[in-house]
């Protein structure tokens, strides 16, 4: 990823920009009634069969990028959420298509908040069941075999989502880089093993 500020990537001449978002919470809840969760990081699963922040492509000609994501995010949670300059983390010149650069938020909310999202996504949102296929919990945790965090990331991502969660997951602190790296390894492995020979 070729990282850059705001301000640099939004004086480049002829460029197109997307703008998505991490929403997340902390939670108390439990898995099984006994595996700590701790943090709830929201995903989709787009149409393409790609997982994916929601977000999309803004027009700086008729609104700034923070508005922009708010439009796109009403789009597909059907709800407005506000999303504030304070909320930007990275801009970086995407992997695969030119002259694009994607403008990546974190935006920390409460659980009932997050709740209130799910809720909405399924029964108000515009684009469910056709851009966005579903949001996804990442499960931060591991079981056994690479279940939870290594199965999750050995998925297939839009862009440069995987790498914008990585870091996003050890910079809030929602992950150690220890555990990161562990996940990492053995999504790795387990993509490896499921190629076809
Ligand atoms: O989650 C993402 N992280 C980084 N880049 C992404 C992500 N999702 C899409 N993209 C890239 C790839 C696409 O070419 C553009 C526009 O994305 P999209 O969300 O599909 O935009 P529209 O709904 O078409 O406006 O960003």
């Amino acid at each position: 990823m070729s990282q850059m500020s705001k301000e640099d990537a939004l004086s480049l001449p002829r460029h197109r920009h997307a703008c998505h978002v991490m929403l997340y919470a902390d939670t108390d809840s439990k898995l099984f009634g006994r595996y700590q969760t701790k943090h709830i990081v929201l995903m989709q699963m787009r149409f393409d069969g790609l997982l994916g922040f929601p977000g999309g492509l803004v027009d700086l000609s008729k609104e700034t990028l923070e508005s922009g994501l708010s439009r796109e995010l009403e789009e597909e949670l059907g709800v407005a959420l506000l999303v504030s300059p304070e909320d930007h983390v990275s801009s970086s010149l995407a992997p695969a298509v030119p002259n694009l650069i994607t403008h990546f938020y974190a935006k920390k909310m409460n659980e009932s908040e997050i709740k209130e999202v799910e809720k909405a996504a399924v029964t108000v949102a515009k684009d469910h069941g056709l851009e966005v296929l579903g949001m996804v919990r990442v499960p931060l945790y591991f079981f056994k075999r690479g279940g939870g965090l290594p199965a999750f990331l050995s998925n297939s991502f839009i862009g440069s989502a995987r790498s914008q969660l990585l870091s996003a997951l050890q910079s809030f602190g929602l992950v150690s880089q220890q555990e990161l790296a562990k996940a990492t390894q053995q999504a790795n492995q387990m993509r490896h093993q499921s190629q076809p020979r």
